[in-house]
């Protein structure tokens, strides 16, 4: 599998080192399956480092207020591109985790064998992570399914703040998460034609 960086924002050197950092790891977490996995990127500064490079040129002056990432490898990403755009990071967490008053949205995980992964249903917030009127950028590392996505963006519009994108590092591109997400949909590494 061959992998290409969706962006001119880094040079072509850094984009290299990037995909070259994505390790897909045939039959896990069960047979049939490949796993994408971001650990040797997470564990290359500068692959690391110019992953969320792009991330922040794309979105720079795009008007955001708040950058919400979802557990748990999606807050690799998310929370260092909110402190490179200056804005609020926002943790979207699994089931009963929050110690503070919250809010949450429930979602159906997409019917096939592919949702049997680690699914969860549920995604919760601090009541006051988010405020009406926040313009956000939802980041996750993979877009599978898009159920969790789906479920993040609805749970950002039920506090009354707009998705203005969703990015995530990679996607699954046979589950279709797009269709069931319905947002703009940014993927930063996507699969090239061998
Ligand atoms: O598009 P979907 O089919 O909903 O799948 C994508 C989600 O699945 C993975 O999370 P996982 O539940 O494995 O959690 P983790 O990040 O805590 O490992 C991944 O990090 C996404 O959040
Ligand atoms: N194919 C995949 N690779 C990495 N993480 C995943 N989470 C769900 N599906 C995945």
């Amino acid at each position: 599998m061959h992998f290409r960086v969706n962006t001119k924002g880094i040079s072509a050197e850094a984009q290299q080192a990037v995909v070259d950092s994505i390790r897909v790891v045939p039959n896990f977490p069960k047979p049939g399956l490949f796993f994408k996995d971001l650990s040797l990127l997470l564990g290359n500064p500068a692959a690391f480092g110019s992953t969320i490079d792009a991330l922040v040129h794309k979105y720079a002056g795009r008007g955001i207020t708040a950058v919400v990432g979802i557990e748990c490898r999606g807050f690799c990403f998310a929370a260092p591109v909110a402190i490179a755009l200056k804005v609020p990071f926002v943790p979207f967490r699994k089931p009963g985790k929050l110690p503070c008053k919250s809010i949450g949205i429930d979602f159906k995980q997409s019917a096939g064998k592919h949702s049997a992964y680690f699914g969860k249903d549920r995604l919760e917030m601090h009541e006051d992570g988010l405020t009406a009127g926040s313009k956000v950028l939802v980041i996750d590392d993979l877009l599978g399914t898009g159920s969790t996505m789906f479920g993040a963006c609805e749970l950002v519009e039920k506090v009354g703040a707009t998705v203005v994108e969703c990015a995530c590092i990679v996607e699954v591109k046979e589950l279709a998460g797009r269709e069931r997400v319905k947002r703009d949909i940014f993927i930063l590494i996507e699969d090239a034609e061998d």
